[in-house]
């Protein structure tokens, strides 16, 4: 999560609460990602592997490869991610007021100066000395582990028929992290689990042996995750906007005293009672902070980790004009991190023999998701619900164009074509400002045809609408066709509550 502040947003009147609201930021971010865990950094696929429409296109050393199962399995558990979070009110709420609680419990608690607990210490699950646990975050440690225990889940939950029929028989190559069953047959089947929930497909499924090599893997990787916060773990950065040259003119700058904290001051004599107080993250980007810099702390690793068969997400928060797109996608001059991480993967994916590479783009626009690759009029595409028995619910656009790239341009062609029919309104604050939830998915999956296997990572870049109110922002041009707001409270643009 790059959580983004603007340091210059002090103004005279209203000050307290457009304060509160960066500070709330803080809070409610990474405890709402903590809802969002299916969307995020998280284990190797389960689901079918669908090709997308035009089938697959293959890298170098490729061939053409035919899919067993049915298309569909999509691209939005991100859409899922910012639709739930933002949507579902009644859902997000008591999070919502878990996390004011504990605003409002760090500021009962100092007087002019507050330090809240960090929130990695929150999603991690080590209670900060001076908060209380919110209620709906009960152990979290618990919440974060259950990526793995899910894969635990899901491995326990293997047909019989399916464990005993097959086998993997070779070794692995190099980029499988997986080491070679223990015992083999030569068996092999077409099976697939009831859910699903065979990452090796087309013409073998695991054998018991096998899978269970497999799982372990994984769940070692992710319980050593949570350990060591290099995967399965969210991690919540701040990038401060340049743009304030004069000390007095500043309401947010990293804090010289405190590591990889900001502080947050109030200007202005009407709420100077209100002093100071410093929040903590995984990483603060300063001002001066180059886009390089950025990518490279915080997204690099997540292409590493899709390359190696997870999914993870980067989400761009904050208030209008601070920064969220030239983060997320940035100019020619000042590429961003999605051009980068496309580079990224694609150098990655060129070590490999047998790869492919799809791309989406979604937008969130007025409480409907909308395809951004359809070549006719930009389209409504359903969203579709899927509960698994031990997966919880996902949700998956089957509808929306899933465009191959066989090369980093190519998906950045993608990548700039949605962006063009994204909707944008001027408001008062930036003159060419995203009033939607952008979603740019990139799916990377490799194959093995000895062994059948497939692995496959996902990568969710996520530029969201500004977070401030629609009113704060003075963005009257858009409305919806019934003359509402272009979103209500608690979703979209102004989605604070
Ligand atoms: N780190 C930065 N360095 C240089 N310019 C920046 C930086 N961050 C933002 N800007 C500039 O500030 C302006 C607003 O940024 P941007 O459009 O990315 O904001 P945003 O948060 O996406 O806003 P909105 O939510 O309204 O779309 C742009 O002109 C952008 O180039």
């Amino acid at each position: 999560m790059l959580l983004h502040l603007n340091p210059r947003w002090a103004p005279s009147s209203g000050g307290k609460k457009r304060l509160e609201e960066q500070a709330c930021c803080a809070l409610l971010v990474p405890v709402l990602l903590l809802s969002a865990r299916d969307g995020m950094i998280s284990h190797p696929d389960f689901g079918s592997l669908g090709p997308g429409p035009g089938g697959p296109c293959l890298g170098p050393g490729g061939r053409e490869d035919d899919e067993d199962s049915p298309g569909g399995d999509s691209n939005t558990s991100l859409a899922v991610a910012a639709g739930r979070l933002l949507d579902e009110r009644e859902e997000t709420r008591p999070v919502l007021c878990a996390a004011s609680q504990r605003l409002a419990l760090g500021r009962r608690e100092g007087t002019s100066r507050v330090a809240i607990g960090p929130p990695r210490t929150a999603i991690r699950g080590r209670k900060a000395a001076s908060m209380p646990e919110a209620p709906t975050l009960a152990n979290s440690r618990d919440h974060l582990g259950g990526a793995a225990a899910l894969v635990r889940d899901v491995g326990a939950s293997m047909p019989k028929g399916l464990e005993s029929s097959t086998s993997v028989t070779t070794t692995p190559p190099a980029w499988c992290d997986r080491k070679p069953p223990e015992s083999s047959s030569s068996s092999r089947s077409n099976a697939t689990t009831s859910a699903g929930t065979s990452v090796v497909r087309r013409t073998s499924a695991p054998s018991s042996a096998g899978s269970t090599v497999l799982r372990s893997s994984w769940v070692d990787r992710l319980a050593g995750s949570s350990a060591n916060g290099v995967h399965g773990d969210v991690s919540v950065n701040v990038r401060l906007r340049p743009g304030s040259n004069s000390e007095d003119d500043r309401c947010a700058e990293p804090c010289r005293e405190l590591m990889h904290s900001v502080r947050l001051r109030q200007i202005g004599s009407r709420y100077d009672q209100l002093g100071e107080a410093q929040y903590q993250f995984d990483h603060v980007f300063p001002e001066e902070a180059s886009q390089e810099e950025v990518f490279n702390v915080t997204v690099a690793p997540i292409c590493e980790a899709v390359i190696s068969g997870y999914n993870g997400a980067v989400i761009a928060y904050g208030q209008t004009g601070s920064g969220k797109t030239h983060t997320v996608v940035g100019t020619p001059k000042f590429r961003g991190v999605a051009p980068r991480a496309i580079h990224c993967i694609f150098d990655a994916l060129a070590q490999r023999t047998l790869w492919s590479v799809d791309v989406s783009v979604l937008e969130i626009y007025n409480e409907r998701v909308r395809d951004l690759l359809n070549p006719g009029a930009v389209t409504h595409v359903d969203v579709h619900e899927v509960r698994g028995e031990h997966e919880g619910a996902s949700f998956r656009c089957p509808d929306a164009a899933r465009r191959q790239a066989c090369t980093p341009e190519e998906a950045l062609a993608a990548l700039a074509e949605g962006m063009k029919r994204r909707e944008t309104a001027r408001t008062d604050m930036n003159h060419h400002s995203s009033r939607s939830h952008l979603i740019f998915t990139l799916t990377a999956t490799q194959r093995d045809p000895e062994i059948g296997a497939t692995l496959r990572g996902r990568l969710h870049l996520v530029d969201l609408a500004g977070s401030e109110r629609l009113k704060r922002s003075m963005s009257t041009e858009f409305a919806s066709p019934r003359g509402q707001p272009l979103t209500r409270r608690g979703s979209g643009s102004g989605h604070r509550p």
